[in-house]
């Protein structure tokens, strides 16, 4: 039998959502006659990125919980008995073989769900540190695939499996792309590219930073692709086309922009970290402080301990940024080296290990 019916739940960022994606996509190509449904947060990234990639999507009434007294909190508790009355009704007229779920908020309520009908589960953790949703699901799923070492902190050992994150198929051979992907951002060839990603949302402080180094960056000869983030893009979209940068509010094609890229600035999101690993060009990162347990700056320090990239933490941006840019970009000695280091740090075959993993649950092995 390979038509299955395989659920799959994450969402709120791009973070949770491109794991699934992945992951759904390698399901399809080894059993096409699947069917896939995917169950998100209503009004979140999800509603839109999902039907982009092709799968269809169903979305619960849920948020996050915050940690003062606002009316949004007080509707919580309601927000849960929506969307777990909704979660069942999906998963009684989907009959999943199957629920996977990459954290955020909707795939709380669809895996309780999912375990509690006797559907066969496999959570998969992007960070160091996982997220709420994921540690409270973890005691009732099957499998737990995850990327990092020591999360048996959190989750019951025997169901852990280091896979890595999973990560789209189309950034996995990006050296073959430059040229093309040049043209596709008519960006001048011979030229030094820096591209400034602020994760899914945009980084506001990263913004900031490029904003006031508009000037400098002229001066470094460098031509720069800036995603400033959704929220963010009315604010600075009046830089576009000045001075050899390019504003997006979010790349659709990472492929490319990875791949015209020399230089890379960016967040230190899991799935991000995990990218860079594999994309193999020079990182300076600006971790998030504002993230649950400082887990951006672990990512990253992960990857800076192996001398695979550069840090600079917000507070020393005003300070540090012009000297450890312009000695990057003046030494391809060092721009080499941390390519080669960070690439030797890429676990390449997550997406099809984590397949793998689905599979034993699908023929329940
Ligand atoms: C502020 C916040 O809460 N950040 C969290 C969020 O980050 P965030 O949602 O930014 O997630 P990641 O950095 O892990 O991944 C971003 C994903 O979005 C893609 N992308 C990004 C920008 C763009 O223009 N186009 C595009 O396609 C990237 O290629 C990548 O696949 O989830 C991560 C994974 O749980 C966490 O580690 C981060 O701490």
């Amino acid at each position: 039998m390979s038509n299955y019916k395989i659920i799959l739940s994450g969402g709120g960022t791009g973070g949770h959502i491109y794991p699934a994606i992945a992951i759904a996509n390698e399901l399809k190509s080894r059993f096409p006659d699947a069917k896939f449904l995917f169950v998100g947060a209503k009004d979140r990234m999800e509603m839109e990125k999902v039907p982009q990639a092709g799968y269809e999507i169903e979305g619960l009434w849920i948020s996050g919980i915050q940690r003062k007294l606002t009316l949004k909190n007080l509707m919580f508790p309601f927000k849960v008995i929506s969307s777990l009355w909704k979660a069942r009704k999906i998963i009684k007229s989907f009959k999943p073989n199957v629920a996977i779920g990459t954290g955020g908020f909707a795939s709380g309520p669809l895996l309780h769900v999912a375990a509690s009908n006797k559907i066969q589960t496999l959570i998969q953790e992007q960070n160091s540190y996982p997220g709420i949703t994921n540690k409270l699901l973890a005691k009732k799923a099957n499998k737990i695939c995850v990327a990092y070492d020591g999360l048996e902190r959190f989750f019951p050992k025997d169901k852990i499996i280091k896979t890595g994150n999973p990560v789209r198929k189309g950034l996995l051979d990006i050296d073959s792309k430059t040229v093309e992907a040049k043209n596709f951002f008519n960006l001048k060839h011979g030229k030094y590219t820096l591209l400034v990603i602020g994760g899914s949302l945009g980084a506001g402080r990263i913004n900031e930073l490029i904003e006031t180094k508009l000037d400098f960056l002229d001066t470094q000869n460098v031509q720069v692709i800036w995603q400033c983030g959704k929220l963010y893009y009315q604010q600075y979209k009046i830089y576009n086309h000045t001075k050899n940068i390019q504003v997006y509010e979010f790349l659709n094609n990472m492929d490319f922009a990875y791949a015209a890229a020399d230089i890379i600035i960016s967040r230190a999101g899991a799935s991000s970290v995990s990218e860079l690993c594999i994309v193999g060009k020079p990182v300076i990162f600006v971790p998030s402080p504002n993230v649950a347990e400082d887990h951006q700056t672990k990512n990253a320090m992960s990857i800076v301990n192996n001398n695979a990239a550069l840090i600079i933490n917000e507070e020393d941006l005003d300070a540090d940024f012009e000297n450890k840019f312009s000695q990057l970009v003046a030494s391809p000695e060092k721009q080499k080296e941390l390519g080669n280091n960070i690439k030797s740090l890429a676990l390449v075959n997550a997406t099809k290990q984590i397949a793998d993993e689905v599979e034993k649950l699908l023929k329940n092995k």
